[in-house]
């Protein structure tokens, strides 16, 4: 892997000075001049997703551009490190190897060792344990089959799981599944109030073990399942963990029988192909769980293995970085027209703003160029009656990405399921396209200060168009694509991490803010008065301690 600065390459120079040649031209104009432009700039994935980027401010020219950039910056090479298993987690001294888990090969050598043995006995035990669960013959300590799981974690071991579960709920069985995250008390009380302690499983999930919101939920759960079951075997029947620290596994006390393990090469935000994905299998069954493995791995040959020109997640990565580096948009937005994908934005935070929001490159120098976007979004259509207005007639540049499928995801209402494509078809167009200014529209009567002002009404209704997106549309929103869409976007992050010239696997900027509520909870033990930080946190601090 080239330690490459993307500034300095000729690539960027030569954007640069594209950029000022075709800042202003309009797609309006861009479609017009070429009939074949849907046809140049979209890709079919196996006639299950087609990748539209036709509705954006690039031509040809621009995406050969980026291209080159792609190829100064040799990521074709980093991209085969990174399946490799090179150590291109420097900072933390690790490879990143998530694609292993859904892997085909029958062997993958990673420190001396065939990490694929490793991770099919993985698997077999997350098969054998989904099975007896589901089938009810996994009991609790009153004897009892299980009926719901409390999936205890947050972040990586939460967002992932808990999106895909939600995501393919038409493939749910009868459990009942449960995500607790947040330390706020209220998240795991509002858990406690629907559960029955003699049917219910909790999954522990935490790749270090130590993160204090897991911990703490986890010994809640455990105090609470303690005073109703009052059985002394009530951790081994009801408490799963899942993590990379065995020890403090232990320490908790779970058996090693219980534990799922998972390695540190796999990256808590790529983490639910491992048995992170334990709560996927639980609600989906393990053979839905493969075929969400397998669409992430036909991604994954394609990224491997097709050209750069071809290749959808480096195209989506470089017209990302288009805008976020050349016309310098703070944002991207992620609009599933799915009511089912609500958390997928949420989920794609994560892996997008959490890998790639560093500002040191991989020479150890402050970078010079902006990194990672913010990435946010909300479903179809509701996002269109909260937000959508800024998106036609704000000041700010947003690129967006619309993800739809073609058949509807969990009912049989197609009237609905029309009208919400509908809906995903026209937004695109009227944000590249926008409305011309009518000069028949009437003109109101302003009236201020007793005088009366005509102005032109239409100025108001006139859309200028030229906003970009792409358009993702699926066959179908089951385990299979759902698996290749999100390890589209996997790919996608690691690109710009590559051309941004960053380390994208690791998270310091996590840490400070966790030390620091850990310094500040012991503050909070007593009602002393705190002199010892900042007046601002000093008197927020006090004041809480006068009023609680
Ligand atoms: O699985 P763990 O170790 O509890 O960590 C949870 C999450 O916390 C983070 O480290 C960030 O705080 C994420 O990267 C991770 O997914």
């Amino acid at each position: 892997m080239k330690n490459i600065n993307p500034i300095d390459t000729n690539a960027w120079k030569s954007l640069q000075k594209h950029f000022y040649e075709i800042k202003d031209v309009h797609m309006r104009d861009l479609f017009f001049q070429d009939n074949e432009r849907f046809n140049k700039f979209s890709i079919n994935f196996n006639n299950q997703i087609l990748v539209d980027f036709s509705k954006n401010r690039i031509t040809s020219d621009t995406l050969k551009k980026l291209l080159m950039l792609a190829r100064e910056i040799d990521l074709t090479n980093s991209i085969r490190s990174m399946f490799n298993g090179e150590k291109i987690n420097r900072t933390e001294n690790r490879a990143v190897l998530h694609t292993a888990l859904r892997s085909d090969s029958s062997s993958i050598m990673y420190n001396n060792k065939d990490i694929m043995t490793d991770i099919k006995k993985m698997l077999a035990k997350v098969k054998f344990f989904s099975e007896l669960v589901i089938n009810g013959s996994w009991k609790g300590c009153t004897g009892k089959s299980i009926t719901d799981v409390v999936n205890i974690g947050i972040g990586g071991s939460d967002l992932g799981p808990s999106m895909v579960v939600k995501v393919l709920g038409f493939y749910k069985n009868h459990l009942n599944m449960h995500f607790v995250s947040n330390i706020d008390g209220s998240h795991i009380s509002s858990v406690f109030k629907k559960i029955n302690p003699e049917t219910t499983l909790f999954l522990i999930v935490s790749k270090t073990f130590t993160t204090q919101e897991t911990i703490t939920n986890a010994n809640t759960a455990k105090s609470w399942m303690a005073k109703h079951l009052k059985k002394n075997n009530f951790i081994e029947r009801h408490f799963i963990a899942i993590s990379a620290n065995v020890k403090n596994v232990i320490d908790f006390g779970i058996s090693l029988e219980n534990t799922f393990i998972f390695w540190d090469w796999v990256g808590g935000r790529y983490s639910l192909w491992s048995s992170v994905g334990l709560s996927i299998s639980l609600a989906i069954g393990f053979d839905n769980f493969i075929c969400l493995l397998s669409g992430a791995r036909s991604m994954d040959h394609h990224y491997l293995n097709t050209d750069l020109d071809k290749n959808i997640p480096v195209i989506l990565a470089l017209i990302g970085i288009w805008y976020n580096n050349f016309f310098l948009s703070e944002t991207e937005a992620i609009f599933p027209y799915d009511q089912n994908m609500r958390r997928f934005p949420a989920f794609l935070q994560q892996t997008n703003m959490e890998s790639n929001g560093k500002n040191v490159d991989r020479n150890g120098y402050s970078v010079r160029w902006q990194t990672g976007p913010i990435v946010w979004g909300e479903p179809g259509t509701n996002g269109q009656h909260a937000f959508y207005q800024l998106l036609h007639q704000g000041t700010k540049l947003i690129p967006c990405d619309f993800i739809a499928s073609i058949c509807p995801n969990g009912h049989h209402f197609m009237n609905h399921h029309i009208q919400l494509l509908s809906n995903f078809f026209s937004q695109t167009q009227a944000l590249a396209f926008g409305k011309f200014k009518k000069n028949t529209e009437k003109k109101l009567d302003n009236v201020k200060n007793g005088i009366h002002k005509s102005f032109d009404v239409s100025l108001y209704k006139m859309f200028e168009g030229n906003r970009p997106s792409n358009s993702i549309l699926l066959y179908k929103i089951n385990p299979y694509n759902l698996g290749s869409l999100i390890a589209l976007y996997e790919h996608k992050v690691f690109t710009q991490g590559i051309i941004f010239n960053i380390f994208t696997f690791d998270q310091w900027g996590v840490e400070l803010g966790k030390n620091l509520a850990k310094d500040v909870s012991l503050s909070l033990n007593d009602n002393s008065k705190v002199i010892k930080y900042d007046s601002s946190t000093n008197g927020l601090i006090n004041f809480y301690k006068f009023l609680r």
